[in-house]
């Protein structure tokens, strides 16, 4: 679905991304993971033409994003920030429902297309009537994924989806993310700082340091045969209640 090569990133003096080749499969679901800095995002961004590389090539089903097809081509990804990146003057319904407007997009069809993927992410009806201040966390997050869902995009391309929820929000939103991501089939690309909500959700895992893949591939590859230490020690580097010392 996209595919980078020898793609490289610079902000100043600082390298967000060296020479970076990647393939990101079809119909599968992805997690970019890496310690902060790792250049994740700046994945992500490009892979919607929100940034561009200083050199290298990004292809989109095999063609190069060109500025001057953007458009597009965005039509065809949805993207979901943290918190769900929501216009705040606008109530949710408003949100999930702005771009499909423009597109022309009759009443009835919004409606319809709402309340189908409202059931879909477990949204109750009256949330969307509301402003996402008056939104819980876990609620911004199903209608910024509604949002994303609405023009049935082939890519979903999520960057810490569930970054800023409580532990049992999250998990249940994990359970749904994953439970969704198989019914829909799409190409899903990921950014997660928890290692276990990567495997849980993606298969393969990129893993990424100081702007350069590391390793990609299964969890249980990187755990069972890391290229380099850092993989394991970067994978096991989470707490667990078993050995919490
Ligand atoms: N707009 C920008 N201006 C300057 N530097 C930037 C910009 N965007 C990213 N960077 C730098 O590029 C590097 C990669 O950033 P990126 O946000 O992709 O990392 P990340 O792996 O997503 O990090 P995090 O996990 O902290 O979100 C970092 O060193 C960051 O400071």
């Amino acid at each position: 679905m996209f595919e980078l090569r020898h793609v490289s990133r610079r902000y100043g003096s600082s390298v967000a991304l060296e020479d970076v080749d990647l393939r990101i499969e079809a119909g599968r679901s992805t997690a970019l993971i890496g310690p902060s800095g790792a250049g994740k995002s700046t994945v992500l961004r490009m892979l919607i033409g929100l940034e561009w590389p200083d050199a290298g090539t990004v292809l989109f089903r095999g063609e190069p994003l060109q500025r001057a097809r953007l458009l597009e081509q965005r039509r065809r990804i949805g993207y979901v920030i943290q918190e769900g990146g929501l216009f705040p003057h606008l109530t949710a319904a408003g949100n999930v429902a702005l771009l499909a407007r423009t597109l022309g997009w009759s009443r009835a069809r919004i409606d319809a297309r709402v309340q189908e993927l409202a059931a879909l992410c477990r949204l109750p009806g009256d949330a969307l009537r509301r402003y996402p201040a008056e939104l819980s966390g876990g609620q911004r997050q199903r209608v910024g994924l509604i949002r994303a869902l609405m023009l049935d995009p082939e890519v979903l391309l999520l960057d810490e989806p569930l970054g800023a929820l409580d532990p049992i929000i999250r998990h249940e939103l994990q359970a749904q993310m994953r439970e969704l991501f198989a019914t829909l089939g799409k190409t899903v690309v990921l950014v997660t700082h928890d290692v276990a909500e990567a495997a849980y959700l993606a298969d393969p895992l990129v893993l990424l340091r100081g702007g350069r893949v590391v390793q990609q591939g299964p969890a249980r590859e990187l755990l069972q045969a890391p290229v380099e230490p850092f993989v394991r020690a970067f994978m096991t580097a989470q707490r667990s209640l078993e050995s919490p010392a």
